[in-house]
């Protein structure tokens, strides 16, 4: 079976759209183009598929706003441009979905955030909830407070950490190049594209040294560090040209356009190697043997009710170990509280949350993706 039925298959995907791409050289939004993968997503998303999207172009539209037609040096007014551009970002992309009675939602993220296990947590609880709705998430650096990504011109890092935050099962790239090619195009006449590797491909570092573009500042690099960080939690990343017709709509069909990097190892096996190497746990959560029971089977979540003690001090998002009630480990996990709201929350059902605390932040105490069994 060919790789790219995994984008036949595929139900959650982040869909990253470049700087050099979605503005009109450097005049603005290409209002036309956009509206064209908007219809594409919108058929993804009537079909059932979950779609976050991670869009760059605020600086360029701010730039085209304020009347500036060189790029500036200074930090504080690229900043202040990518303030103004947001709003014509987000107003184009929400009046885009409009036409098909889709509702969007502005999602401003930087790295530290989703590093910060709380904030990570909270980060996902709110995209997923979104999803939930049928909104489309439209994400993009939180310029204002940090300047990495207009220095370096990196959404393709942004778009890939959404991609773990979510567990997508592939993120795309679109981008002005057709895809990845064995070297930068625009300097070689002789380039040829690369189908498909493995993100992991010691080879392709040399190939995406090139540079970037005049826009977009990332270039290929990025998008392989991308690749490779997408791939961390098991999610394909295809690189391929924004302008390609019905792009969206043909990958998904499974045509082989771009370039397909793929994961060493599938989402699952990615996720629960992850959790498993997270060895440090903070606390400890006693179950009753119903409990014991249901998490020995595996798939299934961890309710407050069948907890009941806990010990240690943890936060919300740390990893805590469940114990039988003789001690024996029998599974770890990420908890959804921290150590005080657990043990308010103990043995009581989830419907109960809500009038303990005051508020939810989720039915599980740890959700079945974020527990593992030992
Ligand atoms: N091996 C390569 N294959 C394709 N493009 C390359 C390669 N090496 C460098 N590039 C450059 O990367 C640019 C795309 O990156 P960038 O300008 O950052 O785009 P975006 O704004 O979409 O993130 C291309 O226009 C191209 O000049
Ligand atoms: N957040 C800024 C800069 C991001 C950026 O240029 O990224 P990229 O799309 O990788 O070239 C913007 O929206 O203009």
């Amino acid at each position: 079976m060919s790789e790219r039925s995994q984008l036949r298959q595929a139900r959650r995907l982040v869909i990253k759209i470049g700087s050099a791409l979605l503005t009109n050289d450097g005049k603005g939004l290409d209002v036309a183009a956009l509206g064209l993968w908007v219809d594409q997503i919108a058929e993804l998303i009537d079909s059932g598929i979950e779609v976050v999207i991670v869009s760059s172009g605020s600086v360029a539209e701010g730039m085209s706003r304020l009347g500036w037609t060189t790029r500036p040096q200074q930090l504080h007014e690229l900043q202040a441009a990518a303030a103004v551009g947001q709003m014509g970002l987000v107003q184009t992309w929400e009046a885009q979905f409009k036409r098909h009675g889709l509702h969007t939602a502005q999602i401003l993220l930087t790295h530290d955030d989703l590093s910060d296990r709380k904030r990570y947590l909270n980060g996902r609880s709110t995209l997923r909830a979104l999803l939930d709705v049928g909104v489309i998430p439209i994400v993009n650096e939180n310029d204002t407070v940090v300047t990495d990504e207009i220095r370096f011109g990196d959404n393709d890092t942004l778009g890939a950490l959404v991609a773990n935050l979510i567990e997508a099962d592939g993120l795309i790239i679109l981008t002005d190049q057709v895809g990845l090619f064995d070297k930068d195009p625009r300097k070689h006449a002789d380039a040829c594209l690369v189908t498909e590797r493995k993100a992991a491909d010691a080879e392709l570092d040399a190939m995406a040294g090139g540079g970037a573009g005049a826009l977009g500042r990332g270039g290929m690099l990025t998008k392989l560090r991308a690749a490779r960080l997408a791939a961390r939690s098991g999610a394909f990343t295809v690189i391929v040209g924004g302008r390609i017709e019905a792009v969206i709509t043909r990958l998904r069909q499974g045509e082989v356009i771009g370039t397909l990097l793929l994961p060493e190892q599938g989402r699952l096996a990615a996720r629960k190697q992850w959790l498993a190497s997270h060895l440090q746990t903070r606390g400890r959560l006693t179950l009753d043997d119903g409990a014991v029971n249901v998490v020995r089977l595996g798939g299934r979540s961890l309710l407050p009710v069948g907890v009941k003690s806990v010990s240690g001090k943890f936060r919300r998002g740390e990893m805590v170990s469940c114990v039988d009630q003789a001690g024996k480990e029998v599974a770890r996990g990420l908890v959804n509280y921290d150590a005080e709201e657990a043990r308010a929350i103990a043995g009581q059902s989830s419907d109960r949350i809500a009038g303990v605390l005051g508020y939810v932040c989720g039915e599980e105490m740890i959700h079945r993706d974020n527990l593992v069994v030992v």
